[in-house]
């Protein structure tokens, strides 16, 4: 089990944060405050805590250190606990070199398997536009639920890069190096394949729902795998590389495989690009994010922890009121983030919330 919760935060030396001692509820945690406080960097924190790294993209050591820091040393203190064990102190020692983890005062070489997902206000406008922002989307949270799929993906994107400087740069007897390295292209292509499919199909089910326990309105949501190379066995995938081998020679890079597909969101079975409201797409979009996170619940008995940075644009209030009821009823820790004084009004709502206020980086008591 390693549904943890976390119930206090001290950072020091990261970002605009000052060590304040954040103390967080099990439930739902409501950060507030104006544009550029620090509320986002709170969630961030978390992130990096649990993952080492952040989800604003290439973001690390130099820009998580706060620009008024003293010494080139981030340091993120906190109490988490999970079903099996009690509270305990877990710290991250940052570096620009290293990051050291201390359980409860000891030095410790792994650091803990807590889970987390953001949820982020501009993802949804990226996995409605770009192919390759789908591709992240499902490559990130697949990984998430299986480690196998994980490491295939890892070696099939070397694999990959090797192919293409082949086909890029053609050093003498190219051809042969190509195609010796397309039967593990090939087997690798085959895995990742067949697991998104199983990951969509047992994705599926439980977006229609989510939308209907989310929004109260019934939708038909379906995500689809378009792939060039889904159902063929590996034999077939490699023969379709050597058949293709000559265009890729002439186009410097390779054609067909996992790194072209895509994923097409159907809403009542139209595009949801194509045919959905700004809202609509959000609101397809949490699903999605909502429904994974019930499928986080099924592979591992347990809940992540839940980070969402104000979600409130392109929703109108009574969709507020609907998702703010939605993550009452849910059992995951959450922090959620806003300086919408409407939004917030609707986050006021929800009893037993904790409510944490920040200004410049400090809490506001
Ligand atoms: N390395 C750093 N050192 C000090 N301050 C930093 C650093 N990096 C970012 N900041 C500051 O952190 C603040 C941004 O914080 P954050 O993104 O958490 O804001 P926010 O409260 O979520 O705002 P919004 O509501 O606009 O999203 C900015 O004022 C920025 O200047």
């Amino acid at each position: 089990m390693n549904n943890y919760k976390i119930s206090k935060l001290q950072v020091t030396n990261f970002r605009n944060l000052n060590p304040d001692i954040i103390t967080f509820s099990s439930g739902i945690n409501c950060i507030i405050g104006e544009n550029g406080n620090g509320k986002t960097n709170i969630l961030e924190a978390i992130n990096v805590l649990a993952t080492k790294k952040s989800f604003r993209k290439n973001t690390s050591f130099p820009q998580f250190l706060s620009i008024d820091g003293g010494k080139p040393e981030i340091i993120f203190s906190s109490v988490v606990e999970n079903d099996d064990n009690g509270p305990v102190s877990y710290t991250s020692k940052m570096t620009n070199d290293n990051v050291l983890w201390f359980l409860d005062g000891a030095p410790i070489k792994r650091k803990l398997d807590i889970k987390v997902v953001f949820i982020n206000p501009f993802d949804s406008y990226g996995f409605h536009n770009s192919a390759s922002d789908r591709r992240e989307w499902l490559d990130y949270f697949l990984s998430q639920l299986d480690d196998q799929y994980k490491k295939n993906l890892a070696k099939y994107t070397l694999a990959l890069r090797f192919r293409n400087t082949l086909l890029n740069k053609k050093p003498s007897r190219f051809k042969e190096q190509v195609l010796a390295g397309d039967v593990e292209l090939a087997q690798l292509s085959f895995h990742l394949t067949k697991k998104r499919v199983e990951f969509l199909e047992a994705l599926e089910p439980l977006i229609g729902e989510t939308f209907q326990s989310l929004f109260s309105e019934k939708h038909n949501l379906k995500i689809n795998l378009d792939s060039r190379i889904i159902g063929m066995s590996a034999e077939n995938i490699q023969k379709l590389f050597a058949n293709n081998l000559e265009t890729d020679c002439d186009r410097g890079h390779t054609s067909y495989g996992p790194h072209k597909d895509d994923y097409v969101l159907l809403f009542d079975g139209l595009n949801s690009f194509d045919f959905c409201s700004l809202g609509q797409q959000k609101m397809s979009y949490l699903s999605l994010l909502f429904a994974y996170i019930e499928l986080f619940r099924y592979k591992y008995m347990s809940y992540p922890i839940v980070l969402i940075d104000d979600v409130s644009g392109e929703l109108d209030q009574h969709r507020w009121r609907r998702l703010v009821e939605y993550l009452e009823k849910r059992e995951f820790q959450v922090l959620i983030t806003t300086a919408n004084e409407k939004f917030k009004e609707e986050l006021d709502r929800i009893s037993g919330a904790n409510n944490i206020h920040i200004k410049n980086g400090s809490l506001v008591h």
